[in-house]
């Protein structure tokens, strides 16, 4: 059983005012472990940042407690929060006129005295988390001229240069392309493990959290299931937690897909990969069924002579779009 750094018991997080109380997630029994990357996932408007403000101590619980490294966290000092919480929230990073390596610095404030002065040590730190992140290069630029990508790996160079045991993220790889979101999962991965730190993020890309994360925390019916992406999946409370008319889970993709239901042909491909697995996509995207056997058409790929034929009067192809169009003309006759 992993160490663990924060827990909630019978936590309800939500908004009060004089006029109403709203809940918006109850009975919260959770654990964030030593060690573990844990991603937040849940549709929008299900309550991602309530719970993360709330376990971060910016927002009042209706109800329950959150425990962090054996203490109450309403009892735990703004002081000592900040040694073992460092919190990062994606929108609200206002550029200022600070360069990278002065915002990194930043991290170092629960430690240093109140002038802020910097130790060699502080220094050292400072230096490992612009490293670590790969924001070196960077560290004399000013935040409003990086790009968000990089502008999101200076904010976890601050945290991580804060040295906490836990490191809450709201989103941080919201408005990053595939290769950035990934890189980032990457990374904060990498760290759980290696800095030995529990490590929440919340996130809408879910193929990288069932990829990257140790346990999911999943936002369904108005409470939070915990635990492994797998055993999630394998519950059919994935599917559940984003339940939409005709939104099935590809299992073999790991993703949510909506099957286009549209008139074709009962296709069979075979052959090598990776053509095989793109031929296909381009066909179910088209409307034709794949059918393993008996089917009326057998594609074979072959991308390495790169000649890719299909059978019934020995048509061939050289690119997918060419066979997509000789299968169009070939259905459209049919229907004459
Ligand atoms: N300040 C507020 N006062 C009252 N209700 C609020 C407030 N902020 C958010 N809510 C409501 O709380 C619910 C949860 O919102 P929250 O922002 O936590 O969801 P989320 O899962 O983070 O959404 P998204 O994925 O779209 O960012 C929503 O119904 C929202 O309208």
């Amino acid at each position: 059983m992993k160490e663990q750094i924060l827990s909630t018991r019978q936590l309800c997080v939500g908004y009060a005012s004089k006029a109403k109380t709203s809940k918006v997630l109850e009975n919260l029994n959770l654990t964030l472990g030593r060690g573990e990357l844990t991603c937040l996932l849940g549709p929008n408007g299900s309550g991602k940042s309530t719970l993360i403000r709330t376990i971060a101590n910016i927002q009042k619980p209706l109800e329950g407690e959150t425990w962090l490294n054996g203490a109450r966290l309403l009892e735990v000092s703004a002081k000592q929060l900040a040694r073992q919480l460092a919190l990062v929230l994606t929108d609200r990073v206002s550029p200022g006129n600070l360069t990278s390596y002065a915002l990194v610095a930043l991290g170092r404030f629960p430690y240093t005295s109140w002038m802020g002065n910097l130790t060699e040590g502080d220094k050292k730190i400072i230096r490992w988390a612009l490293e670590v992140t790969g924001t070196l290069p960077f560290a004399d630029r000013h935040i409003g001229e990086l790009s968000d990508g990089e502008r999101q790996k200076v904010m976890i160079a601050r945290a991580l240069a804060q040295q906490t045991d836990l490191i809450i993220l709201d989103e941080p790889t919201a408005h990053l392309d595939s290769p950035n979101r990934i890189e980032i999962f990457h990374l904060l991965k990498s760290l759980a493990r290696e800095a030995n730190k529990a490590i929440l993020l919340s996130t809408h890309d879910i193929e990288s959290a069932i990829g990257y994360a140790d346990r999911l925390w999943l936002v369904h019916s108005h409470s939070v299931e915990e635990g492994t992406p797998e055993d999630l999946v394998l519950k059919g409370k994935l599917e559940k937690a984003f339940a939409r008319e005709g939104l099935v889970f590809n299992h073999e993709l790991a993703r949510f897909e909506k099957p286009l239901v549209l008139p074709g042909l009962e296709v069979e491909v075979e052959g090598a990969q990776p053509g095989v697995t793109w031929t296909k996509r381009a066909l179910q995207r088209a409307g034709h069924q794949i059918a393993e056997g008996e089917a009326q058409i057998v594609i074979r790929v072959n991308k390495h002579k790169e000649t890719w034929t299909w059978t019934l009067d020995a048509k061939s192809f050289k690119t997918v779009e060419e066979l997509l169009k000789q299968l169009d003309n070939l259905y459209g006759n049919e229907m004459d």
